[in-house]
This record gives C-alpha cells, structure tokens and sequence, in this order.
C-alpha cells in the first residue's frame, strides 16, 4: 500500500515544521504556507483541499499570539475558528479525516485535577474562546475527524518559551517567572507525530474521532521549566518564583493546564514524552544552529 497522503496547514509553524520533517517517514506530507492558503480566507483552504485531494488534513495553522487577540478578536475568530470549520465540513463532505489541534487554554483553569476531554470547556480568554468555536465547528461537521488538545508547545524554531528564555537569560542576572500556572510543555515534534498517526488510524477506524489530549510529562511550573532551561544551557540567571497576578498580561492565563492524556495513549498508542528529555534536546539543537549564548 502507498504511504497516505496528507495534507498540512501551517507550514512554517513549529508543529507544521516538525510535520514537514515527518515527510516520507510512513506518510507523504504536503504542507502549505500562508501564501498557498491563508486561513483568513476560508474558501481558499477549500480550495487547496480541492486540488491536492489528500488522504487526510492536518490543521496546524492558528492564530496563536494569546495577548493580540484580545484586540484582534475578529481575525483570531475567523483563523481559530472559521477556517477549521469549513475545512472540517469539506473533509466531511469528502470522506477525508481531519485532524486540527487545541489547547489546554479552552479550560477555566480551576481546580488542580488533570483536565479529560470530557471535561467542560470554559476559556478564559479571546484565544481559548476562539479556539473552542473552532471545536464545537469542527466535532459537528459530521466527518471523521480529530481535535488534538495540546500545551506549552516547544520547539528549536520558531518563538516560543525556550527561545524567549534563552534570549532574555543572555542579557539578564535575574527573572521573575511565574510559578502558579502548572502544566507541562509539550514537543512540536511529539504533536506532529501523533497527528499523523491519529490521521493515518482515522482512514481505518473512523469510530475513532474525538477529542484527544497530549501534553508532556511530568506536571511543572514556567518557573521550573525556566531553571530547567538555564541549567542546560549554562546560562547564568536567577529565576525567582511570582504568582500571576504580579506578571500582569492582556489576556487572563489558566492556572490549572495539566491535560489528562490516558484516552489517546489507549486509542492510539501515543504516549507522553518526558518535557526534560524534550526541552534538553531542544537546546541542544539551538547550541547547533549558535542561538545560545552561555553566560
Ligand atoms: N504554541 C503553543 O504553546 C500552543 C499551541 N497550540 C495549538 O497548536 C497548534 C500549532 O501551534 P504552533 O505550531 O505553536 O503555532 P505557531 O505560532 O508556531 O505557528 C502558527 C502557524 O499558523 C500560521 N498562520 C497564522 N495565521 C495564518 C493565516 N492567516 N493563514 C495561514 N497560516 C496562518 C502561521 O503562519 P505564518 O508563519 O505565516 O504566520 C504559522 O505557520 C495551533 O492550533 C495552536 O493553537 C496549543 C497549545 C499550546
Ligand atoms: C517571558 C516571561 C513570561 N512569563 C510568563 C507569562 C506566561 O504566563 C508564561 C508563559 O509565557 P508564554 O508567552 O509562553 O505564554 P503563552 O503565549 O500564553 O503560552 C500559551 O500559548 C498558547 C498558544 C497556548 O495554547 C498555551 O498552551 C500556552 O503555551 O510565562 C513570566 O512569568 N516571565 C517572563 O519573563
Ligand atoms: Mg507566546
């Protein structure tokens, strides 16, 4: 049998990278930039769903800048949540499983129990808001189809908290990092992995839609994952513990992220990396390309 044919959104993303990279291990990905399809044009995704006609979709384009959003709602709606809506009921309409990702931020964040897909979603901010639609758009096209739930993402390219922490621990003896928010970071290249596999089950086993979680293991706080980052990177940066209410942000952030993960491991085999093993590689690779200085 010829390797399935997928499709990705979200080309130059850290989770579209590591989706990219996957290319000819066990399945064939095509991935798309903004210029071939930008989301905020729904119809053009069509389109480019039309023309490559894959095997399955993956959705790794999103609209991600957590604080812009509470000012730029109208563009988060339509990139979080019109744009995987009407993939979604494309697919549907084609018979094509569709895989899109989401977040630990659709929880309120309350209590300190690891949230399950079945839990209620109650996001707190625009992004988490916006994601959610997405969901609910994209569980009732009727189609096969997947929303993975992830957190923290991480990954060598591209900005995320690794890469803000190695940059700002170059120039600084201290930093305040909040430590109240708990949860765990997650690799891009972990998502991408499991994305091809749940879309690659989802041509067989099409019982098998719903929502899923992953994140890494075990449970951390920024702060830690801060340390963590300093210490392997032999960078010289005192990280001292703040709550969030003394890191103030546009857009409120959930306290409890932790994402109960047991649903996927058992529909899918897909088991949680350990975020030390993950974040130690990443700086190494970052020492590779010469992104880190050591001070
Ligand atoms: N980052 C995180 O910590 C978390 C992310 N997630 C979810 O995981 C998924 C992947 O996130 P991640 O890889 O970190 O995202 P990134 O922020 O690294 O990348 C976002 C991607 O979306 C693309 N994109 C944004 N707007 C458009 C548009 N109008 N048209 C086409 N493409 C667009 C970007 O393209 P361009 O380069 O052109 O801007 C980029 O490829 C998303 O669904 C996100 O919500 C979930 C939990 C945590
Ligand atoms: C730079 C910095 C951040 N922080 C805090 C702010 C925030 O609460 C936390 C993490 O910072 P970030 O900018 O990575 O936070 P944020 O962009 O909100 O990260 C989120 O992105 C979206 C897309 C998701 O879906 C979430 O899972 C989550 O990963 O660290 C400090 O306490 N001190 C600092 O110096
Ligand atoms: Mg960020």
């Amino acid at each position: 049998m010829s390797p399935a044919r997928i499709l990705v959104f979200g080309r130059t993303g850290q989770v579209g990278s590591a989706l990219s990279a996957l290319d000819g291990c066990g399945a064939q990905i095509t991935a798309l930039g903004r210029a071939e399809a930008d989301l905020i044009n729904p119809s053009a995704c069509i389109a480019a769903i039309k023309t490559h006609h894959p095997d399955a979709v993956i959705n790794a384009a999103a609209y991600t800048s957590v604080d812009a959003a509470e000012t730029d709602r109208d563009t988060a709606r339509v990139i979080n949540a019109a744009a995987p809506a009407a993939m979604a009921r494309f697919c549907a309409a084609q018979g094509i499983p569709f895989v899109t990702i989401s977040t630990d931020y659709v929880f309120s964040g309350k209590g300190t129990k690891p949230w399950t897909p079945t839990d209620l979603p109650d996001p707190q901010n625009t992004y988490g808001r916006t994601k959610r639609e997405g969901e609910v758009a994209v569980a009732s096209a009727g189609g096969r189809y997947a929303i993975l739930r992830t957190s923290w993402v991480v990954s060598a390219h591209g900005r995320n908290f690794i890469t803000t922490m190695v940059t700002l621990g170059a120039s600084r003896d201290a930093l305040a990092v909040v430590s109240d928010q708990i949860g765990a970071p997650t690799a891009a290249a972990n998502i991408a992995q499991a994305c091809v596999t749940i879309a690659k089950t989802l041509v067989s086993e099409p019982e098998k839609s719903g929502i899923y979680h992953l994140s890494g293991t075990p449970h951390t706080t920024w702060a830690d994952v801060a340390r963590m980052v300093f210490s392997h990177a032999s960078i010289t940066c005192d990280v001292q513990d703040i709550p969030t209410r003394d890191y103030p942000t546009a857009a409120a952030r959930p306290l409890n992220s932790r994402l109960d993960c047991t649903t996927t491991r058992a529909a899918f085999g897909i088991s949680q990396a350990d975020w030390r093993v993950s974040v130690a590689g990443i700086i190494d690779q970052l020492n590779d390309k010469n992104e880190v200085i050591s001070a």
